[in-house]
């Protein structure tokens, strides 16, 4: 299978381009950097410090048109979905991590999707879909006597907030309670706030040097508390859940999907 990464220059990109010289059955068909960057032509095993690999970047999509198959995407939301629209009307499978969409723009994710695979995920770790199913479970057992609130970490650069897996964690905790995230999410208390209320689902955002990505869910109750945390310590982690989703993706129908699809975790 032939995989493009686009922003390949990025954090996400140089390891996705490490990941696809690591793993059977992928090769690197193309690389894409922002329009205008010195990199364009540039050797993009070379960039990413694993040596020639002959593929040379460009600076658009349409340029590297016929040297895909499925095209790998963590960058930013409007990047992203006019992408998507590229795929789509391209017939090209894509893998996205980007996180940071609104509801809106995930809708529009969703409409792509209709015409062609997409695997979208906010966090590509087995770790971390696993710990969804455990907070799911978790959450369900303890009820409404647990009060849940989720604390994550990252690198200084990350750019959205709370990140997506926070988000995505609290989904599934909030569903397991019978709750709505958009109804019961506090964001990052500050000043006179009165008690906790019972139902809230607290959100802790921290952004301090080059932490990877650190997600602890807590369950406290009179008596004790429950912690189920993550630690990413590699990007290495997201880029072979990214190709895992790529090679999932092959003669999939059109359709959105998500890591859980692609563990067999649902
Ligand atoms: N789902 C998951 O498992 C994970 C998701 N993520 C998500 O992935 C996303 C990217 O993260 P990260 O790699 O740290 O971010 P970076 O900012 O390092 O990477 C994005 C790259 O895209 C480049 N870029 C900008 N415009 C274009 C363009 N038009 N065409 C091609 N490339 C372009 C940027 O270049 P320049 O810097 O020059 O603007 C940059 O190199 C974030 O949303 C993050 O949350 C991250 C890790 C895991
Ligand atoms: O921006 C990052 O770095 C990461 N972003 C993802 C998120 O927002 O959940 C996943 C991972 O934690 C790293």
């Amino acid at each position: 299978m032939r995989v493009a990464v686009i922003g390949a220059a990025g954090r996400m990109g140089k390891v996705l381009i490490e990941a696809i010289d690591g793993t059977e059955g992928v090769q690197l068909g193309a690389a894409i950097v922002e329009p205008g960057s010195s990199l364009v032509g540039a050797d993009a095993g070379e960039m990413s410090g694993i040596g020639k690999t002959g593929v040379r970047m460009a600076g658009a999509l349409a340029d590297v048109k016929d040297d895909f198959d499925v095209l790998v995407d963590f960058t930013f939301p409007d990047l992203t979905l006019e992408n998507a629209e590229f795929c789509k009307a391209n017939r090209k499978m894509l893998v996205v991590g980007t996180t940071g969409m609104t509801e809106a723009e995930k809708q529009q994710l969703a409409l792509a999707a209709e015409s062609t695979p997409v695997v979208f995920a906010p966090n590509m770790s087995v770790g971390v879909n696993v710990a969804l199913n455990l907070l799911r479970s978790a959450a369900a057992t303890l009820g409404d006597d647990y009060d849940v609130e989720i604390i994550e970490a990252h690198h200084r650069h990350k750019k959205d907030a709370p990140s997506g897996t926070a988000l995505r964690m609290g989904e599934v905790v909030a569903d397991a309670l019978g709750r709505n995230l958009k109804e019961c999410a506090v964001y990052g208390r500050e000043g006179f706030t009165g008690e906790r209320t019972r139902k809230e689902i607290g959100f802790e955002t921290i952004r301090a040097g080059d932490v990877v990505g650190d997600h602890t869910v807590l369950f406290a109750t009179e008596g004790e508390r429950i912690e189920i945390t993550h630690k990413a310590s590699s990007r290495m982690t997201f880029a072979k859940g990214a190709m895992r989703a790529a090679l999932w993706l092959k003669d999939k129908p059109a359709g959105l999907y998500d890591m859980q699809d692609v563990l067999s975790l649902k």
